[in-house]
Order: C-alpha cells, then structure tokens, then sequence
C-alpha cells in the first residue's frame, strides 16, 4: 500500500527551463546564475548502467556534485552541496537499471518508514528526499564519515578497543531493535554498512614497535556515534523472503541450512560484527558453504542436531550419516582444512584480544551465536546484557 502511494508520486522535471521567477532573472541579466544552475549536457550511461558525471556538475539545479564518496552494487554514492539548505550531503544515484531502480524504490520505502517512527534517536542514517533523474533514483542522505570497515582498514586492521566496541554495539543493537520493532530485518548488517557520524579520529602511539626508533601509531575514531546505511536489501517481516540474504561472512546457519530466516538472522550478523571489531579480522573468512560450516563448529562446537535434521535438499550434502559434517572429507583443498584448524574457540579468540570486560563479552557474543534462531538473543534483550548495563563486569 506504501509502495504504491510511493510510486504514484510524480516525477520531477528537472531539465525543463527555469521557472518564471529564474527565468525573469536570466532576462534582467542574470547569465551567471543560468550557468551555475543548468544541467549538464544528457550523456549515455556507462555499460554498467551507472550514472555519468563530471565533478562540479549539478546534479538537478539544486545539487552540486563535488567528489564520489562509495560505490556499491545498487549505485554511487556522491558528495553534494545542497543550494537549499546550504549543508553537505550524500546523494545515492542507483544505476538505471530495472532491477536497481525497483529495489531502490523498496529502499525509499523502507526510509520512509524509518523516518516517519524516528524520534531523532535511531542510530539509521536520515534519509532527506528522493527524485528520479534521467533514469535514476536519487536518494539523498545526511553525509556521514568513513565506514568501520574503511577504518579498520587504514589502521591496518588494528582492532578496536573493548570500550569502543561497547559503544558501537550498544548503537547497533539499538538501530536493529527500532527496525525490528517496525518489523523490518536489514539483512545485511556488515561494517561497510555502519558509517561512523564524523570522520575526525586521533593518531596515538600503539604499543607495537617497529623497530627501536620508529613508533607505530594506530588511529582512534573522535567519537564513537554511528550510523547504520544501505537498507536497499531490508526485508518486511510479512512478505516473501528470498531464500539466501546476508553477505557471506554475517550469514546465519539458518539461511545456510535453507531452514528460513527471520529477525534473528541480523543478531547472528550484529555477533559476527562484534567478534571483528574486537579483533580486527572476519570471524568466518569464506566464499563456501561446507568451509562456513566448519568454521562455525570450530568456534561454536557442533550444530544441533535438530536443525541439521531439517536442512533443505541443498544442505543435505553437507553432512554424512545424518547429522555429522562431512568435514574434512568433504574440503574442498588443504588450505581449506588449514584456514578452519587455524581458528579457535570463541572463548579464545576473545581471551587473547580483548583487555579487560571479557567474560561479560564472551556471555553476550554466546548469545547472538547461539545456532538455534529461536535460542538466540533478540536485539532488546541483547541491550539489557550485563556487558551494556554493567560494563565493569
Ligand atoms: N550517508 C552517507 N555518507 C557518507 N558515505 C556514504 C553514505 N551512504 C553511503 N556512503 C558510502 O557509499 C558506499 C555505498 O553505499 P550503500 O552501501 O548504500 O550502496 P549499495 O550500492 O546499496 O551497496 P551494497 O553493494 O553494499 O548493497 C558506502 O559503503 C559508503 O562508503
């Protein structure tokens, strides 16, 4: 019903002439501002079906395009001068391409949503307006900093400290339980789509040395504030959901099993999420599916019973009489045996990175793990843990 209200919204006309007032003003003279105001001339598209520009160009009279900011599946993300309200902001143009252009109409929708429940505390980025441009749906955005993934990398994968990692989970976990409540599942919460608000950090000293003389030094975001993006892939609780979502490293066994999955699939994502930020490497490191099986059971211990049992005819292949693993036989490389003995428990691999509140991180990470969906911790329960009430524990 939304949807269609959404859709039957006009399309705006942005390459038509000045309207009278501007056009009155090109009369009494005013060439410099038709210039800075006209849109470039229309280009073909890239074979891709992105949108071709040049830097300095408008995009609509109103936005001005000063640098490309990210690029994803759905589109690019471009830095913008808002004439309007005189601020920055980030404007998606998603390719012009059919399948792109109705998932990014799903996604206004799902800002729309977002936005209308929002008291101004919901940790998801603030969605500003869209319109169709040549072709292509423009959404546009505050504009945020770097994501944690793109800090993490330029700090060389340096982890973050445990009373960061706090903060940013309690972010998260709040951001999913606003959508949860609207029942909406993001379905693919990863670093790349958690954007810190500012890009400031500071440069300290790290207790690494490189050699005697030369000190290693590790960044530190200013402030901890984030915010969640790309909901072009969020699921309504009460529609058809396809059988695989999540990428690879954050996706549930449920999905992998081909059991169905629900709310709980963004928990297991937010446990992954929280094990790398600690550590500064991916939990589960593959590009396949027995390998990802294998992966879990070595940091988890072994899959229940109950599920593998009802595994879909895809998964059934992974397991021998039954409910064992086919692992190793089944591997498909020695490298591939390596990199899943190379893994340790949970418990483990927290103990040896993180300096203090490790326990209380062990309990909560044990929860948003557990197998069974139905087991796991929903996002308001996770909130109440004692790592986030008591974080002296
Ligand atoms: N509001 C914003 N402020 C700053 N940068 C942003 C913003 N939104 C997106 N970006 C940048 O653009 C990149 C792509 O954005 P987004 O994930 O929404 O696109 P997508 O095409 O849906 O991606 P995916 O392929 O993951 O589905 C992000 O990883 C981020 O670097």
């Amino acid at each position: 019903m939304e949807k269609e209200q959404m859709r039957k919204r006009p399309r705006l006309a942005w390459d038509v002439p000045p309207e009278p007032e501007a056009q009155r003003a090109l009369e009494l003279g005013g060439e410099g501002l038709r210039k800075r105001r006209a849109s470039p001339p229309k280009r073909d598209d890239d074979r891709d079906g992105h949108y071709v520009f040049n830097l300095g160009e408008n995009l609509t009279p109103r936005y001005k395009i000063l640098s490309k900011m990210g690029e994803g599946t759905f589109g690019r993300v471009l830095e913008c001068w808002d004439r309007q309200t005189r601020e920055y902001v980030a404007v998606k143009v998603v390719r012009s391409i059919k399948k792109y252009r109705d998932a990014a109409m799903i996604e206004v929708d799902v800002l729309q949503r977002l936005t209308k429940n929002d008291r101004g505390n919901s940790c998801c980025v603030q969605f500003r307006d869209w319109f169709d441009y040549r072709n292509h749906i423009c959404i546009v955005f505050e504009k945020l900093g770097p994501s944690l993934f793109d800090f993490l990398k330029r700090n060389k994968y340096y982890p973050f400290p445990v009373d960061l990692v706090r903060e940013f989970g309690r972010q998260l976990l709040e951001s999913v339980a606003y959508m949860h409540d609207l029942r909406l599942i993001h379905t693919d919460l990863k670093p790349e789509n958690i954007l810190l608000v500012s890009p400031e950090y500071v440069k300290l000293p790290s207790s690494k040395r490189v050699s005697s003389d030369e000190t290693e030094f590790r960044c530190l975001p200013k402030s901890s504030a984030i915010k969640l993006i790309d909901f072009g892939s969020t699921a309504f609780d009460n529609q058809n959901h396809s059988s695989t979502v999540c990428t690879r490293h954050y996706r549930a066994p449920e999905i992998i099993l081909g059991l169905g999955w629900t709310f709980p699939c963004d928990l297991w994502s937010i446990g992954c999420i929280l094990v790398e930020l600690c550590t500064g490497k991916a939990l589960f490191q593959t590009h396949e599916n027995l390998e990802h099986l294998a992966m879990m059971e070595r940091v988890l211990g072994p899959l229940p019973e109950h599920m593998v049992r009802r595994a879909n005819r895809g998964a059934e292949k992974y397991f021998r009489h039954g409910s064992r693993l086919n692992w190793p036989e089944g591997a498909i490389s020695r490298e591939s045996i390596r990199a899943v003995k190379k893994l340790d428990s949970l418990k483990d691999l927290i103990s040896r990175r993180v300096e203090h509140s490790t326990s209380s991180l062990i309990d909560l990470l044990h929860g948003l793990l557990k197998y069974d969906p139905t087991e796991r911790l929903t996002a308001q329960q996770a909130l109440d843990h004692p790592f986030f009430r008591n974080p002296t524990s």
